[in-house]
């Protein structure tokens, strides 16, 4: 029998500003993989979290997780569901004025009443985890961007989440940081039994840790599938394009507009 999915949208369609970015698409998350979320800048990407994370409202499809639907769901019952989904975004700023473990800390005292040393013991190993235990008394302004980054992660699973959703995990790291932060997710996901999801443009390193990919493009996914059956498409070619960031093939360099002699004709003299 079929495990069932952690994690799946249906024919969601969804517009920004009149632009439509998600033409009737499904995606299908298994609990305990790591699913990679590629394509081009502004196809929608984030938005895709966002609308998982509830943060946006589909104009039309479901989304159900642990069978649940979120879509259509109470306000309790959708901040019910955000408890076990842990983001890490882009911009995922740690609180400038609190040291790492009161960063960490935060979420916790928020959602939990917990006495002291049973705060500081789960302080302390969310920040095992990440390899900080020892830079816990630190100000955000103290950490390296690559450190930073990870007392963020811990704060993300800081209350257990289930679900974790990355949004441009690698931007701006030094190689090293880059597979530091690389292995910490494979393994935070095989630790902690999470399901993740990563959307990120470092295409090559996030690769080599995804169980299943969708590559997205033209409000459509053009391709899905395992890691080795993505590579293995040679024959189409904007997925190749994107895979090997081609600057030649089917994504136009120019942007869409009149014939250039016509456009020059225009121009008074
Ligand atoms: N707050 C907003 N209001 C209106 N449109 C928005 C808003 N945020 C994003 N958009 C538009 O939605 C589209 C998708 O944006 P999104 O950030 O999801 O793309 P992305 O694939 O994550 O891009 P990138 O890879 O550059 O981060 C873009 O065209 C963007 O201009």
């Amino acid at each position: 029998m079929k495990t069932p999915l952690h994690l799946e949208i249906k024919n969601l369609c969804f517009s920004r500003s009149d632009k439509l970015l998600f033409n009737n698409l499904c995606f299908e998350f298994e609990r305990g993989k790591i699913t990679a979320i590629l394509g081009p800048s502004g196809i929608g990407k984030t938005t895709l979290l966002k609308l998982i994370g509830g943060q946006l409202a589909v104009d039309s499809g479901e989304i159900f997780f642990n069978q649940s639907a979120l879509h259509n769901c109470s306000t309790d019952e959708l901040y019910q569901a955000r408890k076990k989904m842990g983001m890490l975004f882009q911009s995922g700023a740690l609180f400038n004025e609190l040291s790492v473990f009161e960063n960490v800390a935060f979420p916790l005292r928020e959602h939990h009443q917990l006495d002291q040393s049973l705060l500081e013991i789960l302080v302390l190993m969310k920040l095992e985890a990440v390899g900080l235990r020892g830079a816990r008394d630190l100000m955000p302004q103290q950490l390296s961007g690559g450190m930073a980054r990870r007392v963020a992660l811990a704060r993300a699973i800081a209350l257990d989440p289930e679900l974790i959703m990355y949004d441009e995990p690698f931007s701006g790291q030094d190689p090293i940081s880059m597979n530091v932060l690389l292995k910490l997710i494979k393994q935070l996901n095989e630790n902690l039994g999470l399901t993740s999801i990563i959307v990120t443009h470092d295409v090559k390193e996030v690769l080599s840790i995804a169980d299943n990919v969708y590559v997205l493009a033209d409000e459509k996914i053009i391709a899905q599938g395992s890691v080795e059956s993505i590579l293995a498409q040679t024959e189409n070619e904007l997925l190749q394009q994107f895979l090997l960031g081609k600057s030649e093939g089917p994504v136009p360099f120019h942007f869409k507009s009149d014939d250039f002699q016509s456009d020059l004709q225009k121009v008074s003299r």
